[in-house]
């Protein structure tokens, strides 16, 4: 047990599936995971258990921003003896040149934000996947000939702002979407030597305002999440 998360101690695999939204992973569970049993719902931030082609996964949330992802991907690794966190989330295009439903494995994550430096003592504003997950999903893509396309991400803290412009930071680094969550995950990871990567699914592309709608966004993330599912079990 840990402060945020009640899951009794052992139940939570060693590979967990991280998207934002508790719900999602609710479906996750439900649609994927043979035998899935909820081990934690403090704060109504899901945790489950379960078997996907006979290999035990957990799937939990992490909530919105790196103070929240923060707090859940730390109690994890620390609490649960948790070794890899594959983020699944959804981002915002900077470029019309992406399209909606684009899978991207993050490649390198780059942020204003002071989680890692002030937690953990890192300056660089760019943080990498640790451990062989993100190579593990890029090899899964290839063999299941799976488009993914390997990206920089600007992990933001702010989803509304008054200047539309591109963010320096994304500028800087050739960032192509906006999440909210990598870089402090990649950066708990590094202090704690443990594996996490982030895919994302392209949810809206900013320039032109196009979106994908509530209903679709449920079915639209599914092949991103067979990804990960496929990716996990040869972790
Ligand atoms: O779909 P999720 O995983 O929540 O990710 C994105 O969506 C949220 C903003 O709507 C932020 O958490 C952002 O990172
Ligand atoms: O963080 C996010 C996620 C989706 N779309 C955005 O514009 N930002």
């Amino acid at each position: 047990m840990s402060i945020h998360i009640t899951a009794p101690e052992g139940s939570i695999a060693p590979v967990v599936l991280m998207p934002g939204d508790p719900l999602r992973a609710k479906l996750i569970a439900t649609e994927f995971l043979a035998d899935a049993a909820l081990v934690s719902s403090t704060r109504n931030i899901f945790y489950y258990t379960g078997l996907y082609k006979g290999h035990r996964i957990s799937v939990g949330a992490s909530g919105m921003g790196c103070p929240s992802i923060g707090i859940y991907s730390y109690e994890l690794y620390s609490n649960y003896d948790v070794q890899h966190i594959i983020r699944i989330g959804t981002c915002g295009a900077y470029h019309s040149n992406l399209r909606l439903f684009d899978i991207i494995n993050v490649a390198k994550s780059a942020s204003e934000s002071t989680f890692a430096k002030e937690a953990w003592g890192f300056a660089e504003e760019v943080m990498l996947p640790q451990g062989n997950a993100y190579a593990i999903i890029n090899e899964t893509a290839a063999a299941r000939q799976q488009a993914v396309l390997d990206t920089s991400v600007h992990t933001s803290d702010y989803f509304y702002r008054a200047n539309p412009e591109l963010p320096a930071i994304a500028a800087a680094h050739q960032c192509a979407v906006v999440e909210m969550e990598s870089f402090a995950l990649f950066a708990n990871a590094r202090y704690l030597g443990k594996s996490a990567a982030c895919l994302l699914t392209v949810s809206d592309i900013i320039p032109t305002q196009q979106k994908i709608s509530p209903d679709q966004r449920e079915q639209s993330l599914l092949p991103m999440i067979e990804l990960a599912l496929e990716s996990a079990i040869r972790l």
